[in-house]
């Protein structure tokens, strides 16, 4: 691989968590990431899977600058990422976004959508009120909304329509780097595939990188030009998708994919 092709490199990261055990006993250690390390080429889509509390959502908090390494190295663009300043952080928030499973919940019900999606542009000094406005509708309109519904609360839209929210929102800084967290896990089967078709046209179009993390090995197999499937904090197996699903050399894939098969998991 061609290192300049390379977006995102995590090199040996780890989370370890120390939990309170009780009063007078001494906290307990939970590894929730154990020495992970992987690369994104620019503009494909690598898939973090996993069951759960495999360590998938801590991995991308990490990435994201929510939550501090115990150790390991995230070099974004080639700048590492790990015990950067705030204000560094803050700046790199622009290139890095994330849409969340329940976007909805990031909204303010008391103020109109319209305006918390042009919100990140005033916050980062990118553009005045007015231009912070037409963009908004802009990008309202790019992910299927339509104008009349910037005044509107989130209260009024669908779980799809909340999702659309949440990507047009994430999408107003021109990120180069979109952390997914289960951007689909709480809608309807025919939702989903409009949300993800929607992500993917938008990938597409503006040269966009995506880590999705699922545990839904279909949405892998639909999305993802690489993946890596994680097991209590560290890889089973990583690769091209391709072979990864159709030739599994660990057993926790062919569980995965065993599950897919069941009924049942399709919901
Ligand atoms: N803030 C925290 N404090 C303590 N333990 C945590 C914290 N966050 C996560 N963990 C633990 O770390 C492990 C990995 O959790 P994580 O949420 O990353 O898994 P996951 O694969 O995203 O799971 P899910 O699919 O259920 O969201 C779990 O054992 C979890 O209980």
């Amino acid at each position: 691989m061609n290192r300049d092709d390379v977006l995102l490199e995590v090199t040996d990261l780890r989370k370890v968590f120390s939990v309170p055990s009780g009063w007078g006993k001494r906290n307990r250690e939970v590894t929730a990431v154990d020495g992970i390390s992987f690369r994104v080429r620019r503009g494909e889509t690598w898939g973090l899977i996993g069951e759960s509390g495999s360590g998938k959502t801590t991995t991308g908090r990490m990435i994201l600058g929510l939550e501090t390494p115990t150790s390991g190295s995230i070099r974004f663009n080639g700048e590492e990422l790990t015990g950067v300043s705030r204000e560094r952080l803050r700046q790199l928030r622009q290139k890095i976004q994330v849409v969340f499973q329940d976007s909805g919940s990031a909204f303010n019900p008391r103020l109109p959508v319209g305006a918390q999606v042009g919100a990140p542009l005033r916050r980062f000094g990118l553009c005045t009120g007015a231009e912070a406005k037409d963009k908004a509708v802009d990008l309202m309109e790019k992910v299927g909304l339509e104008s009349s519904h910037y005044d509107r609360y989130i209260h009024e839209f669908s779980g799809g329509q909340r999702q659309r929210l949440g990507i047009a929102r994430a999408l107003t800084t021109d990120p180069e780097f979109l952390v997914l967290d289960e951007p689909t896990a709480a809608l309807d089967v025919s939702v989903q595939a409009q949300v993800l078709n929607l992500l993917k046209d938008l990938q597409d179009e503006r040269g966009l990188t995506m880590l999705l993390i699922t545990h839904h090995l279909a949405l892998v197999e639909h999305m993802c030009d690489s993946a890596g499937v994680l097991h209590h904090g560290s890889f089973a197996e990583q690769g091209p998708v391709d072979v990864l699903l159709r030739t599994p050399e660990s057993a926790i894939t062919s569980a995965l994919l065993e599950a897919v098969l069941e009924p049942q998991a399709a919901s």
